[in-house]
């Protein structure tokens, strides 16, 4: 042993032991860093499978459990404990409590209704964000450009997997794969069929000791999906009683799924929509040889719509870029640009009320002063 090395301590044993039997739910060594201070406090760790209300399940190494996360409410949303979650969870008292959440390395983030924030997060510390595209209807390619737009945007790598690829006969399926893959540069597409099982074995590989996400539209086939990486007979739906005992019942399904060959999938209907959108550098990352472009414009500023020495104008017109993806980038750019405008002009709406409250207290307290009253 070199002289140096530092013996583990009993406690660090004790940790790393624990962990270990969290790796299926994809825990990894650079964890064991963040979590070391939780443990000094006797803090256990834990992934969050589901929340709701303030309850929430949680996979620790010695089994599941069910814990109380008052200890961590916000008023921010994008603090509230989600789905994915890596929890220092306590174990000492009645309820377990989660007293703490580790940073998150990847989110993916809902715009929410709420006056207050900008997003709500979805799924937390994901590696890979699957968007599930059926060939059973024609290829939308303007749609998987918008799914990766949110994908890239999580911090995940996306990846994308064509469906149902059985109703589709060999040498089509070839051109749909490369006009989606020149849609999708730096990502990875794949055909996969539940019915032959193409392509599942790659794909079960690829997410293997990862976390990932199933993304894309209703009908995509992604239950299916969800069925075959898991080996199982399709998801049951079950009721579960609140903690409360009132008798309400929330429907689930299981949000947090282990796969058989380590790591997660999450699968929350939440998640499924395509209601979550602020992606401008998701945007960017899906067409990334077209920011490339504009880089080489002769004038930095330039708007690619008539200027001399435009790369873009030029690629456009000698076909190395597509008409078709051209217009969706500026499409997806505008729908971004509304999204932006409404987020800034609640702020906006916000700030102003901030200041009106802090004005009109402002004047009540100089007229206390005037008048001998005291502010109310
Ligand atoms: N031929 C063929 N059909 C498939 C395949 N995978 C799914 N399907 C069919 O496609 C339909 C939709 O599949 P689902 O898995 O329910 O789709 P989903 O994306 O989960 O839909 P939502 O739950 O609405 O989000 C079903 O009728 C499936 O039987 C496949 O590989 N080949
Ligand atoms: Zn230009």
């Amino acid at each position: 042993m070199p002289r140096h090395s530092i013996q583990p301590t009993r406690s660090c044993r004790r940790l790393t032991l624990l962990n270990s039997s969290l790796s299926g739910y994809g825990w990894h060594s650079t964890l064991d860093t963040a979590f070391a201070p939780y443990a000094a406090e006797g803090l256990v760790p834990a992934r969050i499978v589901r929340v709701y209300g303030d309850l929430c399940d949680a996979a620790t190494a010695s089994g599941p459990v069910r814990a109380g996360i008052a200890p961590i409410t916000s008023s921010d949303p994008l603090k509230w404990v989600c789905t994915g979650d890596w929890a220092a969870l306590d174990l000492g008292g009645d309820p377990f409590l989660v007293r703490a959440l580790l940073p998150r390395s990847t989110a993916i983030v809902r715009n929410t209704s709420t006056r207050r924030s900008e997003g709500q997060v979805l799924a937390a510390n994901v590696d890979h964000a699957v968007v599930a595209v059926s060939l059973a209807a024609e290829l939308d390619l303007g749609r998987v450009e918008r799914f990766l737009a949110l994908a890239w945007e999580s911090g995940a790598q996306p990846l994308v997997v064509l469906t149902k690829s059985d109703l589709v006969p060999d040498p089509a399926l070839g051109h749909l794969l490369a006009d989606t893959e020149a849609a999708a540069p730096g990502v990875q597409v794949l055909a996969v069929s539940a019915v032959t099982g193409e392509g599942l074995d790659v794909l079960a590989a690829i997410l293997s000791g990862t976390t990932s996400v199933l993304l894309g539209q209703s009908g995509a086939g992604k239950s299916t999906l969800v069925n075959a990486l898991l080996g199982e007979e399709p998801q049951q739906v079950r009721a579960i009683r609140d903690a409360d005992g009132k008798g309400r019942h929330t429907t689930t399904t299981r949000d947090l799924l282990p796969l058989p060959g380590g790591g997660v999938l999450i699968d929350t209907p939440g998640l499924r929509g395509v209601g979550m959108w602020d992606a401008e550098s998701g945007v960017a990352q899906v067409f990334a040889e077209i920011e490339e472009l504009a880089r080489e414009c002769r004038f930095h500023d330039c708007a690619h719509t008539a200027e001399p020495g435009c790369a873009v104008l030029g690629a456009l017109e000698d076909g190395t870029l597509p008409q078709r993806r051209w217009e969706s980038y500026l499409k997806l750019l505008r729908e971004n640009a509304r999204i932006a405008a409404r987020t800034d002009a609640r702020l906006h709406a916000e700030r102003r009320r901030e200041w009106k409250r802090r004005a009109a207290s402002g004047r009540a307290s100089a007229e206390a002063k005037r008048g001998g009253r005291t502010p109310r």
